[in-house]
């Protein structure tokens, strides 16, 4: 029987999220002669932002341990920090990395959705939704530096990003292995994946789940470049250099005309985005597929 959940969404904190933690955020720029100057590192709990030697350039780190999973928390930080350098116009690049060993990203927070109530489901999911269209529709250029594993919503966050560099290390995977919870990636996801790399591979890639290491991933185009582990951060950088060449109004309306069409999908229902999310991930098959999945996790370790 399929299982209709009433949600309430629009509070003030859903429509602005990030308005809960504004306030909690450290320091940012200090004016000089009328112009902000970026003096120093900043950013949030789980987000750190710090700017780069080169001018006009900033890494944002994740550093949700154990293994910087996209809880609703990490998810604010991450928007309130993006806006702020968005806002902030000496920034026009931004590298996204992690500071957790091994782990770019785990995705989503399994735990955001499994065993809570409607009503927490439809605020996560906002805020998941939010994500990705402010880091799919940001003027700034964005590399990943996918220094670790990379499932999931992790690997849609990297594909937000305008290139990608990864860490050649066979033990990492990066890719939308969704249908290996039992769940199905949205729309959304699954227009990231083709835009990406194409039709057939996404088919593919999506109904087995797939997982590629490095070496795959960059022969599929999931992935621009493998570097030595220890160089992801720094070849980053020096794409984020050859980027910067290009003047920025140019580049900005060519990325929005590439990618307004695709963000417009969701924009134009959100809502009803949200209410097939929640009464999806409500369903008892679903949530039974999401607690085995987790069990496995866990028990990997004992
Ligand atoms: C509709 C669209 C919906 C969903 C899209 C998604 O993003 S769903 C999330 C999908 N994510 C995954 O499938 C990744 C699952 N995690 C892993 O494969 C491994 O944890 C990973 C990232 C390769 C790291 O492995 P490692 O051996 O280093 O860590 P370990 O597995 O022992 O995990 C440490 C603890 O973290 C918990 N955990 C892992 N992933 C998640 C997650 N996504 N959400 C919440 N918690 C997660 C794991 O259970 C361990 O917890 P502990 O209590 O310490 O046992």
């Amino acid at each position: 029987m399929a299982l209709t959940a009433v949600v309430r969404i629009p509070t003030r904190a859903l429509l602005r999220p990030w308005a809960r933690l504004r306030d909690s955020a450290l320091g940012w720029m200090e004016p000089v002669g009328g112009v902000e100057v970026s003096t120093q590192r900043f950013g949030s709990q789980r987000v750190l932002v710090e700017p780069a030697s080169a001018a006009g350039v900033a890494v944002m780190t994740f550093k949700n341990p154990p293994v910087n999973s996209l809880s609703l928390e990490l998810l604010t930080e991450l928007v309130i920090n993006l806006e702020k350098l968005e806002n902030d116009k000496t920034f026009r690049g931004v590298v996204l990395t992690s500071d957790c060993p091994g782990i770019f990203s785990a995705g989503l927070d399994l735990t955001e959705i499994c065993g809570r109530n409607p009503a927490h489901y439809a605020e996560y999911w906002k805020a998941v939704q939010e994500m990705w269209l402010r880091l799919y529709l940001s003027n700034l250029m964005l590399v990943a530096a996918i220094n670790g594993a990379c499932p999931a919503g992790g690997c849609l966050m990297s594909l937000t990003c305008d290139y990608r560099v990864m860490a050649d290390n066979p033990k990492y995977a990066i890719g939308l292995n969704e249908t290996l919870l039992g769940i199905v990636a949205p729309f959304w996801f699954k227009d990231t994946l083709v835009n990406t790399i194409g039709h057939r591979a996404s088919e593919r890639a999506l109904q087995l789940g797939l997982l590629f290491p490095p070496t795959e991933a960059l022969q599929v185009g999931m992935v621009d470049r493998l570097v030595p582990e220890d160089q992801v951060q720094s070849t980053a950088l020096s794409v984020l250099a050859q980027w910067m060449a290009i003047p920025d109004h140019a580049r900005q309306l060519t990325k929005n005309m590439m990618r307004k069409p695709t963000a417009d999908g969701l924009l134009k229902k959100r809502d009803e985005d949200i209410q097939n999310f929640v009464s999806f991930i409500s369903r008892d098959s679903i949530q039974k597929s999401l607690q085995m999945y987790l069990a496995k996790l866990r028990q990997k370790k004992g």
